[in-house]
């Protein structure tokens, strides 16, 4: 018996880097996945076919989450696949790095759309879905460690972020009495290609480890193991909170 025998689990923004090692590791431990990204390429059928390996199903949804009805509409095609849906894993998430002053309405919007208002509707429809079929549901939203301390030139992504950990707070409320839990994780430093001019700097890198106590990057599959306890039975009674995967470095940084 798996963790997550019989259960189907979407994670957005899963053709690489942390979605990609939640999907794995919730297929390891048991469930059906449905993939999503904004182009199925070699990396999604690379996953597809690690995930069938397993002895687990697969399926990749193409779908932008920054648009409401494109969320919407992910949410509903992936109930379809296989019938049902369990584990909602709301991991796409993107960032820009521009001065305050200089920040587009363009910038702002490609930022606040994918990382919370794409959450927010995504989450609007699953809760929808469990409401019609009287069945419970988990939500596991990727935060990170800039929901809580800044990222100077990132306004816009520690917005969106601060504004997820709200959101979270709040749901977990609401959706308590419909048997949902909804949780958020807050990666660190994390080795995917989001931070790759960062591992290939070295003087940035030597920056970000110096406040890091471990004084390492996690690991895709380090953020993962996280989901994947907050996503199954193990977590029933953990709900409206943010756990920090992150080598010690949010509270080291705020000793600072
Ligand atoms: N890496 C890190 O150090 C940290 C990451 N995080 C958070 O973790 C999450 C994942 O980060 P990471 O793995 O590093 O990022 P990556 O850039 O490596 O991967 C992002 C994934 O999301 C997909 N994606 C991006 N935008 C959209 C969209 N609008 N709709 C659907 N899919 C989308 C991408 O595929 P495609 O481009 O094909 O659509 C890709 O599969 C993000 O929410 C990020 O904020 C938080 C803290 C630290
Ligand atoms: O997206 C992120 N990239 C990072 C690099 C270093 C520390 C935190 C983060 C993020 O949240």
């Amino acid at each position: 018996m798996t963790r997550f025998q019989n259960k189907v689990a979407l994670v957005t923004g899963s053709s690489q880097g942390i979605g990609a090692a939640c999907a794995l590791r919730l297929a390891a431990d048991g469930a059906d996945i449905i993939l999503n990204g904004r182009k199925l390429d070699e990396r999604g059928e690379d996953i597809i076919k690690q995930i069938e390996a397993l002895g687990r199903r697969a399926h990749f949804l193409v779908a932008d989450v920054s648009k409401m009805q494109n969320v919407v509409d992910l949410v509903n095609e992936a109930i379809s696949v296989y019938g049902q849906l369990d584990i909602l894993v709301n991991n796409a998430g993107v960032e820009k790095n521009n001065d305050f002053w200089n920040v587009t309405e363009e910038e702002y919007d490609f930022v606040m759309d994918t990382n919370l208002k794409g959450i927010f509707f995504g989450i609007q429809a699953f809760v929808k879905y469990c409401m019609n079929n009287k069945r419970g549901g988990v939500v596991v939203n990727m935060s990170s460690v800039h929901e809580e301390i800044i990222f100077p030139h990132f306004a816009a992504y520690c917005a969106s972020k601060g504004g997820l950990k709200m959101l979270t707070r709040n749901l977990a409320t609401e959706l308590a009495p419909l048997n949902i839990r909804i949780n958020n994780v807050a990666p660190g430093a994390i080795a995917t290609p989001i931070n790759k001019k960062l591992m290939e700097t070295p003087e940035l890198l030597e920056g970000v480890l110096d406040n890091i106590p471990m004084r390492k990057l996690g690991t895709p599959e380090d953020v993962a193991a996280l989901v994947a306890f907050l996503a199954s039975d193990d977590a029933k009674y953990v709900t409206g909170s943010t756990y920090f995967v992150d080598g010690g470095l949010t509270y080291h940084y705020e000793e600072q």
